[in-house]
């Protein structure tokens, strides 16, 4: 046991070095990148929690950097065997005393030099965004491809993995924020009406890949996938919970320990029986991109390309960005 916990210990101490930084605090752990910051609970030498933080400011959307330092991540806690259960939330609280950024990224200029005094601001009731529309509007087929790449990476990592992973959502998750939400076991949402999730690609003029259809599918059933899918539908908690995008919602302040007390519940049964049946239960969905990955980048690339639908995401951007007045 001492053995198995200094080799956990060294896992994590990797981790950090590699990733920036690492601390101990009262025996919880954490290592951090820019934008994932991952903090552990559980007494040393007992099964440990992970709680995987998004903070990639200011809506914490599934840029290529976010995308990369996310996989790394979840490898460090797969790779580290005294991790059973991850957590995904997002760090959403408004803090005062942010690390300032070196602008150093075109879209992360432009974002820092909105903020005052240089410091990226997070704003509180974003879970995620979804996928960075700056990462598939004005780029060129390559970039497109390499984008793409990287977003089944995280939905293939996320959706086959062997830890039990819940998602607290706490704040609004349309499309990739929904992705991240549907790959989970297990997904509490915080009882706010301002927050919706769902797959709303269709109002952005663009489709759903089918592999995340197929997800949908299997956490709603086809008849509400179809419907939500073409309508685009962004649904207010308690819709998400008739529906079934979610399993429980919750007064917004408990989220995260509902979302503890459900893990210990899953944590008891025996790990490999779950990870099995999971695994049936899911491979087949997940083998379908796996053999076809190529084509499927290649399908992202020429559509996203396509002058309409360059111009359908132009518009969408317009939008957001007039929609304050
Ligand atoms: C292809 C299949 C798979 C997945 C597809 C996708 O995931 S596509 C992305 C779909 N996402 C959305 O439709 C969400 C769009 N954003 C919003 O609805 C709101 O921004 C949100 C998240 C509800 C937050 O609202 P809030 O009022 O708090 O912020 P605001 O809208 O002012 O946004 C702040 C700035 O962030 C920019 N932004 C928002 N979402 C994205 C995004 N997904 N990618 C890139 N940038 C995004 C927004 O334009 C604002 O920028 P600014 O320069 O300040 O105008």
């Amino acid at each position: 046991m001492a053995m198995a916990l200094r080799a956990a210990s060294r896992v994590l101490l990797r981790a950090g070095s590699r990733l920036g930084r690492r601390e101990a605090v009262d025996g919880a752990r954490r290592f951090a990148n820019k934008r994932v910051l991952v903090e552990t609970e559980g007494a040393a030498g007992a099964t440990r929690i992970a709680v995987m933080k998004f903070r990639n400011p200011p809506v914490n959307s599934l840029s290529l950097d976010f995308l990369t330092e996310f996989v790394i991540s979840l490898e460090k806690l797969e790779n580290d065997k005294s991790i059973r259960g991850v957590i995904l939330t997002s760090d959403s609280l408004k803090r005062g005393n942010q690390t300032k950024v070196a602008a150093t990224e075109k879209t992360e200029e432009k974002r820092a030099t909105r903020d005052h005094g240089g410091r990226l601001q997070e704003r509180p009731g974003i879970f995620s965004a979804g996928l960075d529309l700056l990462e598939m509007y004005g780029r060129n087929p390559a970039h497109y491809a390499e984008y793409w790449k990287a977003v089944q990476e995280l939905w293939l990592r996320l959706y086959l993995s062997s830890l039990t992973l819940m998602s607290a959502i706490n704040g609004a998750s349309p499309a990739g924020g929904c992705l991240l939400a549907i790959t989970c076991d297990y997904r509490i949402m915080a009882d706010n009406p301002k927050y919706t999730i769902g797959l709303n690609e269709s109002l952005l003029g663009i489709v759903a890949p089918f592999w995340l259809k197929d997800n949908y599918v299997n956490t709603i059933g086809h008849r509400a996938a179809e419907r939500a899918l073409q309508l685009g539908t962004l649904f207010p908690p308690a819709e998400a919970l008739k529906v079934g995008v979610v399993d429980e919602v919750v007064p917004e302040d408990q989220v995260h320990s509902k979302t503890l007390s459900v893990m210990a519940k899953w944590l008891a049964i025996p790990d490999h029986s779950r990870q099995l049946t999971k695994t049936m239960m899911r491979k087949a969905t997940a083998d379908n991109l796996i053999k076809q990955r190529e084509a499927d980048i290649q399908n992202f690339a020429s559509f996203i390309s396509r002058d309409s639908i360059q111009k359908s995401l132009h518009m969408y951007l317009e939008k957001l960005k007039h929609k304050k007045g």
